[in-house]
């Protein structure tokens, strides 16, 4: 494991124990149980990909990798604008010492559109699963190079037993042989490398071909615009999860829009 995921994952693990010991779990469990049912990311992507590409639009204010990336940022707004603009599920970023985001923030996101949601944060605790239930999130992620595959499958199952689905992220060859391990089939490439930040996109390429009859198979990361997707696209790719380039937009709509002509 790299020494940044290191760093994240172990300032992850100090929040959640501070966060687990300060709530209840009856009342999370509450909380969750009187959340609307979940609303079928997996399927949203797939029905979206069919005659066009699945869009997973992700909100986004900073990444450790490039600082700020959005001062006017409003989450409502921009779910409401990356609806408009076609995407078929929205990512918003909740970890907060690197990414400023906020749990609020997915609440404000999924209140103000009808798109499936997913919390995109560092998994390391079922826990985690039942909060982010609890926010009203739709899908969590697992990033396989974060964890042990008795934690992964612990997580995953947390989030089955709730009805949401798990978009399970890798890297490499043996990540992916991992991650086809688990249940969930809806699988997504990393093209940037997590110890460096530097981005590939022959990561999605080596990899789109190995993936299973049935998977849905999102490519991730540096996704810049319309000449990207179509460079996908001649390789099979029909999903993807896009957030600093349309982020960086003054119109986020009619950037959605046009990245979903290419
Ligand atoms: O974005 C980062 O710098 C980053 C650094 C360390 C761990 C994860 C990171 N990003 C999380 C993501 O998965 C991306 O936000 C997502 O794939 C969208 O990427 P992009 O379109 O390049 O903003």
């Amino acid at each position: 494991m790299s020494n940044r995921l290191t760093e994240i994952l172990a300032a992850k693990r100090d929040h959640v124990a501070r966060r687990n010991a300060e709530t209840s779990l009856a009342a999370l469990e509450a909380s969750a149980a009187g959340q609307t049912a979940p609303r079928g990311f997996r399927a949203a992507l797939d029905r979206a990909a069919v005659d066009g590409f699945g869009l997973i639009a992700e909100i986004k204010k900073a990444s450790p990798s490039k600082g700020l990336i959005r001062a006017d940022f409003d989450p409502p707004a921009h779910a409401r604008a990356y609806q408009a603009g076609g995407a078929a599920c929205l990512s918003v970023l909740t970890d907060v010492p690197f990414f400023q985001g906020a749990d609020d923030y997915l609440v404000q996101a999924r209140a103000a559109c009808s798109l499936p949601c997913l919390r995109k944060d560092f998994m390391i605790d079922p826990w985690q699963v039942l909060e982010a239930r609890a926010l009203g999130a739709d899908a969590i992620l697992i990033i396989v190079a974060g964890l042990e595959d008795g934690a992964m499958a612990e997580i995953e199952a947390a989030a089955i037993g709730l009805g949401m689905d798990v978009l399970v992220e890798v890297h490499d060859r043996a990540e992916l042989d991992r991650a086809l391990r688990l249940r969930s089939r809806l699988i997504g490439v990393n093209n940037r490398d997590l110890r460096d930040f530097s981005v590939d996109f022959a990561r999605t390429y080596e990899l789109v071909g190995s993936a299973p009859e049935g998977c849905t198979f999102v490519a991730e990361s540096g996704l810049g615009g319309p000449a990207d997707l179509a460079a996908m696209a001649e390789h099979g790719v029909r999903c993807f999860l896009v957030g600093e380039s349309l982020m960086r937009q003054a119109d986020v709509e009619a950037a959605t829009r046009a990245l979903l002509a290419a």
